[in-house]
């Protein structure tokens, strides 16, 4: 599973990057105003970190050829290559403009999934990544794991080129049913990605074998 990270915190990027082995960089506007940096700052400060890792950059405009126009803007001002992917809602206008993206050769985030036929449609429209909502959907009664493992399933099933972005996390235990229901990818917060790779008795284990070393490791390093 690619991992990614869902923040646009600069700072607790730079620690995740220096250990965690992600893939790229999700942010959309709320994930903007939590860091505090305009987008401009924000994206330079990403692009720097991930290097060739992907960077998911979420459009605003409601218009399709908008979309298309900023895509394509946000793709040159910060002079990226194929790491870049546009983040489209899957709206009607929204569908029409994965479909221009693409055959412009600009790849594509679908977003703010919350259905298995929101996602298959914007595969067929061409879109790379799909995203479901994972707690948003838990939160309304209904089952964001399901639908992560519907789309998978379709994925498979029509031997499509499209992959799960399984976003929108408030649990470890989300994560966890998200890879074991096949999810291709997903983009979670720093606090969940921190938690997601600690246990208690790994800490005790490692401690322990500290103890027990002393005095037994007698060469150089
Ligand atoms: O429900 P939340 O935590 O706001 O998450 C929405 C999700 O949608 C995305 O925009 C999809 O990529 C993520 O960046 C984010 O995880």
């Amino acid at each position: 599973m690619i991992y990614m990270a869902d923040t646009a915190d600069l700072e607790e990027l730079r620690k995740l990057y220096s250990f965690f082995p992600l893939e790229g960089v999700t942010t959309n506007p709320t994930i903007l105003l939590h860091s505090g940096y305009k987008l401009s700052v924000a994206i330079e400060g990403i692009q720097e970190l991930v290097g060739t890792g992907m960077v998911h950059v979420q459009m605003i405009s409601g218009e399709s050829d908008d979309m298309v126009r900023e895509a394509k803007k946000y793709r040159s001002y910060f002079d990226f290559g194929d790491n870049f992917y546009a983040k489209i809602p899957v709206t009607a206008n929204g569908y029409r403009a994965m479909r221009i993206l693409k055959d412009a050769g600009i790849n594509v985030t679908a977003t703010a999934i919350f259905t298995q036929q929101q996602a298959l449609v914007a595969m067929k429209a061409g879109a790379d990544f799909v995203a479901p909502y994972v707690s948003r959907l838990d939160n309304i009664s209904s089952h964001g794991i399901e639908v992560v493992g519907d789309i998978v399933e379709n994925i498979a099933l029509y031997g499509l080129n499209g992959k799960v972005l399984a976003a929108s996390f408030k649990t470890v235990d989300q994560i966890y049913r998200v890879s074991m229901a096949g999810a291709h990818s997903a983009t979670i917060g720093p606090e969940l990605l921190h938690q997601l790779i600690k246990h208690p008795m790994t800490d005790i284990g490692v401690k322990q074998f500290e103890i027990d070393a002393e005095g037994l490791y007698d060469i150089e390093f």
